[in-house]
């Protein structure tokens, strides 16, 4: 495979899964079938846990909002970035996971080569165009033997698949409606991104793309 750019043509057909890397696979339009159904929960989510844009440790607010579901939720302020039981906002525990979403996570997982995989914790990401993620590494959880599971739902977006260094010209790979995406193993700690989102209209979900990063924090 070359790795010069964009990892992938779009017209990948769905429910094709690649390999792109020894620990990471693509699923295409894997959640297609469910995508109305994790709609509607991230919806209750939504209301109990509101989406909001938080505050880095250096004071820079994020143009992702954000809220959480299950034991464990990942969240950011001026005193460093962490999971919590509760959300901060309520001080009542996070919206439970679920079942769908984690079984969904786990079977992605165990297809892509990571078996018992039982995440406590989803970070829900909503982009409105503009919005990006800048190149990171997911590190706030306790082992790193357990993969990331992401899902992608609403507008296409690029995903910067990076290095192990912060300067390592990352790939590109457009994550779309319905794609699962599983990293783990000896890719579990790249550094990754999304750039700006792009103005659209999506049938199901209008201008926005959300993402559910499914991991197994504490
Ligand atoms: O939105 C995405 O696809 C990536 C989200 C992400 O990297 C994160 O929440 O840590
Ligand atoms: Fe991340």
């Amino acid at each position: 495979m070359s790795f010069s750019g964009q990892l992938f043509d779009n017209a990948a057909p769905e429910g094709s899964a690649e390999r792109f890397s020894e620990g990471a696979v693509l699923f295409h339009g894997r959640l297609n079938e469910y995508a109305e159904a994790i709609i509607e929960a991230i919806r209750d989510i939504d209301r109990e846990a509101p989406f909001r844009h938080l505050v880095t440790p250096g004071g820079h607010r994020m143009s992702v909002s954000m809220t959480s579901c299950g034991d464990l939720g990942w969240m950011t302020d001026r005193k460093g970035y962490r999971y919590t039981e509760t959300d901060p906002d309520s001080d009542r525990p996070w919206p439970p996971m679920p079942e769908l979403f984690s079984e969904l996570a786990g079977e992605a997982a165990e297809e892509a080569g990571f078996p018992g995989y039982r995440p406590d914790a989803c970070l829900i990401n909503r982009y409105r165009p503009g919005a990006k993620l800048s190149l990171h590494q997911d590190k706030d959880e306790q082992d790193y033997s357990h993969p990331v599971v992401s899902f992608s739902l609403g507008l296409p977006a690029t995903f910067l698949w990076g290095g192990f260094r912060r300067k390592d010209k990352p790939d590109r790979l457009l994550l779309e409606h319905g794609d699962v995406l599983v990293w783990g193993g000896p890719d579990r700690l790249r550094y990754h991104g999304i750039l700006p989102l792009p103005e659209g209209e999506h049938p199901l979900m209008g201008a926005q793309r959300i993402n559910l990063t499914f991991r197994k924090a504490g």
